[in-house]
């Protein structure tokens, strides 16, 4: 793939990326040439085995990981080479992030963690901005819940409040790691929905690690990891297509 293609089409994307861990004997290669384009307004799942690499591209990709080899590119611009406080100001004006743990600040409430990205870039919300956040706390049934602490909501209402605070700032990708893993099957199901819907209304792009077929099957494209490289980059699949081909995947790897 050449680099500068994928940094036009694009809204995230990899060219020749490797990452390696610790030298000699003891050395890993958690990727090798591994490179991919996210496109944009593109739901995109990242799939494979355990150990295959899905979360260390997707940090490399949201600049929460530095790369060993190759060039990482968020829009149009080579994020690779970055320090860590431009990589840092670039994930919070940028980048959402949508976590297994939700990962919401316990003492805030539902307001405060939305508002949070704002807060951290030391900006207030335009009102066209408020505006939007306030169509999303009704859409994910959260208005009524504004005032309540984490601990004072379910498993679905934190993830769904983690989905307003990635989807609050527009960013360009959201990542999503696991997102319905710590959740009952009809509430993993709802969040699905929520992030389908944010891709296919809204035009929002999302990337997620999962090793769920039932969420990958929710993605316009599923991107294959297998020992560290890219093994099968497909369309849209069924559940029981995705769990084959892993099947297919472990069997090779076994
Ligand atoms: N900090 C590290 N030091 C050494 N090896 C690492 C480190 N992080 C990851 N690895 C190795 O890199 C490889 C890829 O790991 P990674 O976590 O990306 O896989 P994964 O596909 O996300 O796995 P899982 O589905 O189990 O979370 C594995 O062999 C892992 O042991």
């Amino acid at each position: 793939m050449n680099a500068q293609a994928a940094a036009i089409e694009t809204v995230a994307g990899v060219a020749n990326l490797g990452k390696y861990y610790g030298a000699g004997e003891q050395r890993v290669v958690a990727l090798h040439d591994v490179s991919v384009g996210v496109g944009r307004g593109q739901f995109t799942a990242i799939m494979g085995p355990s150990g295959s690499g899905k979360s260390t591209l997707m940090h490399v990709m949201a600049g929460l990981d530095t790369p060993s080899a190759g060039q990482v590119w968020l829009g149009g611009d080579e994020i690779s080479g970055l320090g860590d406080a431009e990589l840092t100001k670039l994930r919070r004006r940028r980048i959402g992030f949508i976590f297994q743990a939700f990962n919401l600040v316990p003492t805030l409430d539902v307001r405060g963690n939305i508002m949070l990205p704002f807060q951290l870039d030391g900006k207030k919300p335009s009102l066209q901005e408020m505006a939007w956040i306030d169509a999303l706390l009704n859409q994910l049934g959260l208005a009524s819940r504004l005032d309540h602490r984490p601990h004072e909501l379910s498993g679905g209402q934190q993830q769904r409040v983690a989905i307003a605070r990635a989807l609050a700032t527009k960013p360009d990708v959201i990542f999503a790691d696991e997102p319905t893993g710590a959740l009952d099957s009809r509430t993993g199901r709802e969040v699905l929905k929520l992030l389908r819907s944010a891709v296919t209304n809204s035009g929002q792009s999302i990337v997620m690690v999962t090793h769920d077929p039932i969420a990958a099957s929710y993605a316009d494209r599923i991107v294959f990891l297998g020992d560290g490289q890219i093994v099968a980059d497909r369309g849209p699949m069924t559940a029981e297509e995705i769990s084959a081909t892993m099947l297919n995947l472990e069997g090779h790897a076994a």
